[in-house]
């Protein structure tokens, strides 16, 4: 398949995930309740934004919605402290898109999740004046699928607060200036399917629609 090359390169360096942030996302799919954060990372080339599909890589059988706030991260920082954390961020509407059935596999056999969280387009973004969230602890993430409700939450009930989060994270690896932190999806993630349209927002502050297709194998002769 072709994608533009420019785009590799637009929002960052890396996209850092955290998994299993809600307790009730943690219930549905029968996982613990982590101790301590699960990080995983993204590449930068699962960017799309609206007006893209969002695509159904091929040989997967079953792609999951993960609705999240994303954190844009404002400036370079290493061992970046809770009480200067929320001088680092910005915000996004993200999806944390999942091939559940590759992810399966992968954690079967104690393999990274990397093609599973990875492929190209899982990662749709909008981006959000940072002054429409007063309070990213407090607010309302949605996601209908056809227009029927299939994941509701707030950011009340994260597991490890943002300025945990990248405390944790900066410790470890530097957070670098336009690198996204995902936080974690709540409870209700569920399959989509080629010709579906996913609806999703914060609250009224924010929304974003991305149709589903199939990836199709591009044909050169
Ligand atoms: O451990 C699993 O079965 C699945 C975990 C996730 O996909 C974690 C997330 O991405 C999340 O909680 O948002
Ligand atoms: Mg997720």
């Amino acid at each position: 398949h072709s994608r533009d090359i420019k785009r590799f390169w637009e929002w960052g360096r890396k996209i850092v995930c955290v998994g299993r942030n809600y307790i009730d996302h943690c219930a549905e799919l029968k996982n613990p309740v982590p101790s301590s954060p699960l990080i995983f990372l993204k590449p930068t080339s699962a960017y799309i934004r609206e007006g893209e599909p969002m695509k159904i890589p091929t040989g997967c059988d079953s792609v999951h919605h993960e609705v999240e706030l994303g954190i844009v991260i404002s400036k370079n920082g290493s061992d970046i402290q809770q009480s200067q954390a929320m001088d680092y961020v910005g915000y996004v509407l993200a999806l944390d898109m999942t091939a559940r059935d590759w992810q399966d596999k992968a954690k079967s056999k104690g393999q990274p999740w990397s093609m599973a969280k990875g492929f190209d387009t899982s990662c749709p973004i909008s981006g959000i004046e940072k002054e429409t969230i007063p309070d990213p602890h407090n607010i309302n993430l949605w996601l209908n699928v056809n227009d029927e409700s299939k994941q509701q939450g707030t950011t009340k009930d994260m597991i490890f607060t943002i300025p945990f989060l990248i405390n944790y994270i900066s410790s470890v690896m530097q957070l670098e200036e336009g690198d996204l932190l995902l936080t974690g999806t709540p409870k209700g993630v569920g399959p989509v399917r080629p010709g579906d349209v996913i609806h999703c927002g914060i609250d009224s502050v924010v929304s974003m629609k991305f149709p589903v297709e199939e990836e199709k194998e591009s044909i050169t002769s």
